[in-house]
């Protein structure tokens, strides 16, 4: 595998004039040239079996559009905490730069719904559908992102839209406020009008789900990119109105004299100089001798929620032979700040080393093992198509033995000797991945991520 530094000269510019949705940013990455199939098998890796992405075409405002239908193939999703979805995507066998975009989006999702709602961003929830709606979105908009190459994004001012909608609390007014607290700092544009003598507002035109994939993936506002324009992308959501087309235009280039590889249809190979297994990084570090130790662990979990990928303690002997601790975190470079945030505003400390590091990371994939007549998931590490490790969940073996009434070092050791009795040992080929049966019922809801019906799912709080 090759590092992810020559794909940079790739870039996307957004165009969310008239406004943006999960779904809508979705059909324009791959109208402009992202595998569906690829982009599903990201989502499967983090959702089994759970949700069917088509492709289909559709006409918005005279404009050929792109537009990914997602539909949700389980009866009883789950509510889904922040918490338990960073926990998906740690665990799930996703490109670093994947996974990394994905944290980063879900992050900043989280830390403005609890925002709005007065509560932790670790116990937001996600709704059961819009859970596996916003992950289909997320997961499925940054896979594509990495396969058409991209490195580095921009995005026009936005359109948020005016009004009020209708959501399973009841009436709320455009923008709605998750979306009102991810748009702070980002220039806003006039809502396009509606044609004729139709007096209603337009509604809803960005959803949170659009607006923090704008806020995790662009690193800045531009009218415009200044680029060679290799390939456009256009994608639709549900809603549709008379005399402008309600898209998300998606713009790929390479600064001139870049190598001309980002066309329709050459996003493989792209691809592959993003698809590594080294993740850049930085890692944030303080020495603390004053803190009280009960705050330790507050410390570290609102670093995880702030979208640090690590964070730990390491106890170390300071000056005046103080015991202290070290403090680390580790963070994609473009949650760095928040991060420093979240350090200053619940340590003691006054300052903060931060340095670049690269980390090397095994894929992984999922498998299950039947242990005393129930699956256990096994977490299977890979590299070059062998198994370095398969390990049961622990939690899991636990939970069972708890369950049955029986010694956990038992179950776990029978967990064990059933990963090797299915050959999941260190150098065997990996065995297929859990990939989407795909063949669920018609699911009643409409996963038009809000544009253009009145929606009870897809949101979190
Ligand atoms: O149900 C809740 S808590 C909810 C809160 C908010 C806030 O802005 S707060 C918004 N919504 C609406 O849900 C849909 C789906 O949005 P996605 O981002 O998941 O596509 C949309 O209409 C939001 O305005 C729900
Ligand atoms: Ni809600």
């Amino acid at each position: 595998m090759s590092s992810p530094a020559p794909a940079q000269a790739v870039h996307a510019w957004l165009d969310v004039t008239a406004g943006v949705a999960g779904d809508m940013l979705l059909g324009a990455l791959v109208d402009a040239g992202a595998d569906l199939d690829r982009v599903q098998a990201a989502v499967d890796a983090v959702v089994p079996r759970s949700v069917r992405l088509t492709r289909t075409e559709v006409n918005r405002g005279g404009q050929r559009s792109g537009k990914v239908e997602v539909d949700v193939l389980v009866d009883d999703p789950p509510h889904r905490t922040w918490a338990s979805i960073r926990a998906l995507l740690a665990d799930a066998d996703l490109a670093p730069i994947t996974r990394q975009r994905a944290l980063a989006t879900f992050s900043l999702l989280a830390d403005a719904e609890g925002f709005v709602h007065g509560i932790p961003p670790a116990d937001v929830h996600f709704h059961e559908v819009g859970a596996l709606d916003s992950i289909a979105d997320v997961v499925g908009c940054c896979e594509a992102l990495r396969l058409l190459g991209v490195g580095t994004v921009t995005a026009s001012p936005l359109a948020v839209g005016a009004g009020r909608v209708r959501i399973a609390h009841g009436d709320i007014p455009v923008p709605v406020p998750a979306v009102a607290q991810l748009a702070r700092d980002w220039p806003l544009v006039a809502n396009p009008r509606r044609t004729g003598d139709d007096p209603r507002p337009v509604g809803e035109l960005a959803t949170p789900t659009g607006v923090a994939l704008v806020r995790a993936l662009a690193e800045r506002c531009e009218d415009g990119p200044s680029f060679t324009l290799r390939t456009v992308g256009v994608g639709a959501g549900n809603k549709d109105f008379d005399g402008w087309p309600n898209v998300v235009r998606v713009l790929v280039g390479a600064p001139a004299g870049a190598p001309a590889a980002a066309q329709r249809g050459s996003a493989p190979a792209l691809a592959s100089a993003v698809d590594g297994d080294l993740e850049q990084a930085v890692q944030l570090e303080a020495n603390v001798d004053d803190l009280d130790p009960r705050l330790w662990p507050g410390v570290l979990e609102a670093l995880l929620s702030a979208g640090a990928m690590d964070a730990w303690l390491v106890p170390i002997l300071m000056k005046k032979g103080r015991p202290a601790h070290t403090l680390c975190a580790l963070a994609a470079a473009d949650r760095a700040d928040r991060i420093a945030d979240v350090i200053f505003a619940q340590t003691s400390t006054i300052g903060i080393r931060q340095h670049a590091v690269a980390r090397r990371v095994l894929a992984r994939r999922s498998a299950r093992v039947q242990v005393a007549g129930q699956d256990v998931t096994v977490k299977i590490s890979h590299r070059s198509g062998r198994i370095v490790q398969a390990t049961p969940e622990f939690d899991e073996v636990a939970a069972l033995a708890s369950t049955q009434g029986l010694p956990v070092a038992d179950l776990h050791a029978e967990a064990n000797a059933a990963v090797v009795r299915a050959r999941l040992t260190a150098g065997a080929p990996l065995p297929t991945p859990e990939v989407s049966a795909g063949h669920g019922h018609d699911h009643p809801h409409d996963h038009g991520h809000g544009h253009g019906h009145s929606h009870d799912h897809g949101h979190a709080h």
